[in-house]
């Protein structure tokens, strides 16, 4: 019998239940305890999907209330010291003041910095360290959950972030040291955890150490021994999960490991399931990773079988099968949908689905070979034929134009010196010119006006007319603020990503296929599945119409082909690289476009240049290339006084920084505030030449920046970019905020510029 099991599940619910749910509570129109009733509801009916699709074991402590880092955070008592006057009322509060700087209860206070976790759309909350710092269990909601499964009848297998993940992917406060140091205090925490887990007759406990798949330095790699070491124990199996890609170096560690299990990523790193074959010790439990955690195709289930063959030999019940990482980067249910295509639906499936393929191949493996079995496999392979041979993903003018990609195409007419000269002779602007990232609130009455729209009980016109009202009012109050590039707010778009996919063609989009991004923020990724092309302008009339509202400068406002790849679900039939090209000729021509219908300044936002970066640095060079590339053909087709902006957020930059330049956008506006105007250092090591925008305030806290806060970032943006060379703007949009926040925080932001030009 191969176990099959749950790597992670998806925690929102199949219609973002918790989101509505987290937010009724923050708005304070639900009480604490509904809060916590409806996430044991929506813990419960997610172990009841994974057991009724025939799972041995399911997931529990992979739910959070925000985030899993922030859960850990908790559970350690990693709590920074200007959160802890809340903590013994209200540990649910604290840990949303530390997402987000504030909560029904307790104090507001600056919130913890937000990343990405690894290559994915999801954002963490980075864990704060300092040196001398201790730890003690103080959220056991790990171990509650668990029981909460166990009583209700489910096989629980709890999942928990491992030490080493944690530790590395913690950020250092105030003075430098090994962070390595904290890690014998560390440990003694999950060694507790564990004993407590062992007493709720746990068998198995999955620990992710996802940093085994990067390039680790040697003393992370020893520590790892030592670790495992402390935390082995005869009471609970660890089965030690690494995803997102292979082990690589590591492989000779990692498998003499002292734990039970080790679960490896086959879907990025098919070709390491040999050599762990080789060297896994006889004792151990390997847990195969083989069905596609990050993407949503159906997945080939003959051809998994045929791979494994030599696994089940050598292993026999040794093997375990699941997904190749959490579920939580792929949407619930495809049952849900309604309304896609029926052969395009085919050829999809989500976690619930996912779960489904897991099983039959654990069924499979064990030499099941029941009608059930043998149908659901035809089913699959009648799919993999059926993608191969469509005719919808091919589109033979799309290739032609991707084959005539010359490198003159993705070069501007002069250098940026001579650009901004023109530039600034056109427009014209005052030294630290403001302005603001792209959208404005996306107000409740906005989206239930394309809630309407899109269950057809409001009419294209009517729709059309009641978003370019808004517009115009968000026109109007960036007057009265003062800005100085003006922007149309970004009302009209679902989200930056889908808006876009649902114009070009190659792409089908879903109506529940939502993923969480952070928090209770969630994206409906759209899916590629073709080669693909723009029929029309996508955002032309809408830029115009806000042009023709206002003197100022509008801002053209698109989504880069980097970026627009990054946050679909890609083709799993071509490289990234085909698609990405496809999507740069696409808005070449509507930058073009909106160049000609007198469009000045054009901002192509690549927030995702830098997750998409590959996660070992020997892939870099060849991802960078392309994707710069694609970002320099996007931007290419423009006159030398038509000024580009681009936008990154989330994102480090020092080890790429000659690769941001490359991209030579005139101005790049980028995230900064959170980390205290740390990410300017390799801009001004590098000797960055173009334009900066770095942000000035942090837009996923509510709380409204002070003046002199703002003023003291820019004086220290100041000190390290000349200062005509900067811009003055907030850290990412402000889509996610409300009008009087945002308009506090700009009258702030505006009269600090204004202040500021008449110091320098
Ligand atoms: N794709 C993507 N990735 C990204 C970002 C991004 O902006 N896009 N930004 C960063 C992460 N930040 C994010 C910031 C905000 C949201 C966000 O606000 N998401 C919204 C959903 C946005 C959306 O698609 N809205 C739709 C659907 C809105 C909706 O919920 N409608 C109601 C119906 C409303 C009604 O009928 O009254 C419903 O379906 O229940 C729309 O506007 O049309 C949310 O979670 O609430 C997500 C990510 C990094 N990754
Ligand atoms: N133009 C986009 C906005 O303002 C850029 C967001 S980057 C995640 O929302
Ligand atoms: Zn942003």
């Amino acid at each position: 019998m191969a176990t099959s099991h749950c790597v992670g599940f998806p925690r929102i619910g199949r219609y973002r239940e918790l989101k509505k749910a987290t937010e009724a509570y923050w708005r304070g129109d639900l009480d604490q305890s509904a809060l916590m009733a409806e996430g044991s509801r929506l813990r419960s009916m997610h172990w009841r999907m994974q057991q009724d699709a025939g799972m041995d074991w399911v997931a529990t402590g992979d739910f959070a209330w925000y985030d899993q880092m922030l859960n850990h955070s908790m559970m350690l008592g990693a709590i920074p010291q200007r959160f802890e006057d809340g903590i013994e009322d209200n540990q649910l509060d604290t840990q949303f003041r530390m997402a987000r700087g504030r909560a029904p209860s307790g104090q507001a206070t600056a919130a913890c910095e937000m990343t990405k976790w690894f290559d994915t759309n999801y954002h963490y909350i980075v864990p704060e360290l300092h040196k001398g710092q201790t730890f003690q269990l103080t959220s056991r909601a790990v171990i509650e959950e668990t029981a909460e499964a166990q009583e209700q009848g489910f096989n629980a297998k709890p999942v928990l972030i491992g030490p080493l993940t944690w530790l590395w992917l913690g950020k250092i406060k105030g003075e430098h040291f090994n962070r390595l140091e904290l890690l014998d205090d560390l440990v003694v925490v999950y060694g507790q955890v564990l004993s407590e887990l062992a007493k709720t007759s746990v068998q198995w406990v999955q620990i992710d150490e996802p940093i085994l798949v990067l390039d680790l330095p040697q003393p992370w790699l020893q520590a790892f021994e030592s670790v495992y070491n402390r935390l082995q124990t005869h009471d609970i199996k660890i089965m030690l999960a690494t995803y997102f890609g292979g082990l690589q170096e590591a492989t000779t560690t990692v498998v003499n490991l002292p734990v039970e299990g080790l679960h490896i990523d086959l879907v990025r790193a098919p070709e390491q399931l040999m050599s762990e074959l080789d060297r896994l010790p006889a004792y151990k439990t390997l847990s195969v990773g083989v069905i596609d955690g990050r993407n949503i195709w159906r997945s080939d289930l003959s051809g998994i079988l045929e791979q494994l063959k030599p696994a089940r030999e050598k292993l026999g019940e040794r093997l375990w099968v699941s997904s190749s990482c959490s579920l939580l980067h792929v949407p619930v249910d495809l049952s849900s949908e309604e309304r896609l295509d029926d052969e395009i639906k085919s050829w999809l499936a989500f976690a619930v689905e996912k779960c489904d393929e897991i099983a039959v191949l654990g069924r499979a493996l064990s030499g099941d070979n029941s009608d059930k079995i043998r149908t659901l496999f035809a089913l699959s392979d009648a799919v993999a034929c059926s993608r191969k041979t469509s005719r919808r993903v091919h589109r033979k003018e799309v290739a032609q134009k991707v084959n005539a990609i010359s490198p003159r195409l993705m070069q501007r007419h002069s250098p940026y010196a001579v650009r901004q000269k023109l530039q600034r002779e056109k427009l014209k602007l005052p030294l630290f010119p403001t302005t603001t990232i792209g959208s404005f609130p996306q107000t409740t009455e906005i989206r239930r006006q394309r809630g309407l729209y899109r269950k057809k009980q409001l009419g294209r016109q009517a729709y059309l007319e009641s978003m370019q009202q808004e517009i115009q009012a968000t026109i109007k109050r960036q007057e009265t603020l003062g800005l100085d590039v003006l922007v149309h707010g970004e009302a009209e778009r679902n989200d930056m990503v889908e808006y876009f996919g649902e114009q070009l063609e190659g792409f089908v989009f879903t109506e529940y296929g939502w993923v969480q991004s952070y928090g209770s923020r969630c994206v409906k990724p759209p899916i590629i599945y073709g080669d693909i092309c723009r029929p029309e302008p996508m955002t032309v009339s809408w830029s115009v119409f806000a042009q023709q509202q206002t003197r100022k400068i509008m801002k053209g406002m698109l989504t880069g082909p980097v970026t627009i790849l990054c946050w679909s679900f890609p083709r799993d039939d071509v490289p990234k690289r085909t698609s990405c090209e496809q999507l740069a000729l696409a808005l070449r021509k509507e930058v073009t476009d909106l160049e000609q219908a007198g469009i000045q300044v054009i901002q192509i936002d690549e927030p995702a240049i830098r997750e998409g970066l590959p996660l070992r640095k020997e892939d870099w060079p060849e991802y960078l290339d392309w994707a710069v590339n694609c970002f320099r053909l996007a931007a290419s087709g423009v006159k030398d006084d038509t000024q580009i902006h681009t936008h990154m957020c989330y994102s480090e930059f020092n080890d790429i920084i000659e690769y941001i330049a490359a991209m030579d956008a005139d101005v790049i506006t980028i995230e900064t505030s959170r980390s205290d105007m740390e990410l300017l250092d390799a801009f001004e090591e590098f000797e960055y030449p173009n334009e900066i925008g770095p942000g000035v305030y942090d837009i996923h806290s509510p709380n409204v920046p002070e003046r002199e806060w703002i003023k003291q970032l820019i004086q220290k943006a100041a000190e390290k970019i000349p200062p005509e060379r900067l811009w003055i703007n907030p850290d990412c949009g402000l889509k996610t905020r409300d009008w009087p926040e945002v308009e506090e925080a700009l009258t702030n932001m505006v009269q600090v510029a204004r202040e500021l030009r008449a110091e320098y």
